[in-house]
């Protein structure tokens, strides 16, 4: 097992194989701390995976990089930039898609309206502007062929859809964006036993089509299958950061719980 401790000056924000790195990066809600000195890259196109305990600082960390919370303190770099993110939006402009654990979809409307919800395809004609309902299911179709996902109809609610298909969805939804880095949080936690099948299956997809993700989840065998490398938090702090071929599950148990020390 190649384990690397990761110090808040270690990571390479001029690496041009990095998509995302940051540097002593620390935030805190009142007198709590949910994690600091903080340093880590991510390498374009692979799969890093973010594990640690309940309270590690996981979600606070993946939310400061969407520009959901500000860090109090340290650098992000994205894509070889500086880039402090004000808010999710920003984020997104710059090529970060968040595929959250509660999905945000809308139930009422169908798969292709949810695929280009707040980025509708719109036709002008003189003063006038429609939405063009048929390039939007046309470009859906394409959308979920590209990622060999199976849905009965575009024009299907969404609210008639299984937890997977609806992550499936969302991934889709977050790729068609364009996106360079997508964000997941705990994308199987709901799931049965064949809907998690499926969206590995999608995630391993992403990754053969060279899409960088980052993916947080407490299933260590899953992580292990997934992931290119794995980010390991304990108690607020990055403590390290593992090549996922070169470890086993009692490995990353071990370094969750500092038992390896
Ligand atoms: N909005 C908030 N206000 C106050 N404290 C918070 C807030 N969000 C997180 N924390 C605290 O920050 C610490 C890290 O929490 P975080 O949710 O990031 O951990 P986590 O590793 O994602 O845990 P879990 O696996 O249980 O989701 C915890 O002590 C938590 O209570």
């Amino acid at each position: 097992m190649t384990v690397s401790p990761i110090l808040p000056h270690a990571s390479d924000a001029t690496d041009p194989d990095a998509i995302i790195a940051c540097r002593d990066l620390s935030k805190s809600f009142g007198g709590v701390r949910a994690f600091s000195g903080v340093g880590f890259s991510a390498r374009r196109g692979e799969v890093t995976a973010v594990i640690g305990d309940n309270g590690a600082g996981k979600s606070t960390l993946i939310r400061c990089l969407v520009g959901v919370h500000r860090p109090d303190g340290g650098q992000v770099y994205f894509d070889g930039r500086a880039e402090p993110f004000a808010d999710p939006d920003g984020a997104r402009r710059a090529g970060i898609e968040t595929v959250h654990q509660n999905l945000a979809l809308i139930d009422e409307l169908t798969v292709a309206q949810n695929l280009f919800l707040n980025r509708e395809i719109v036709r002008r004609l003189g003063p006038f502007a429609f939405l063009d309902r048929p390039a939007m299911k046309k470009r859906a179709q394409e959308m979920l062929s590209r990622l060999s996902i199976n849905m009965p109809s575009v024009t299907q609610r969404v609210r008639r859809l299984s937890g997977g298909q609806r992550q499936a969805i969302s991934i889709c939804r977050a790729v068609g964006a364009g996106a360079k880095l997508v964000v997941m949080d705990e994308p199987t936690a709901a799931l049965g036993v064949q809907e998690t099948a499926n969206v590995e299956a999608l995630i391993r997809r992403l990754h053969e089509q060279a899409v960088s993700v980052i993916l947080v989840s407490h299933n260590f065998d899953q992580v292990r299958r997934l992931s290119d490398q794995i980010w390991v938090m304990r108690a607020g702090r990055m403590v390290a950061t593992v090549r996922s071929a070169e470890t086993t599950g009692n490995e990353l148990v071990a370094l969750v719980t500092g038992a390896a020390e």
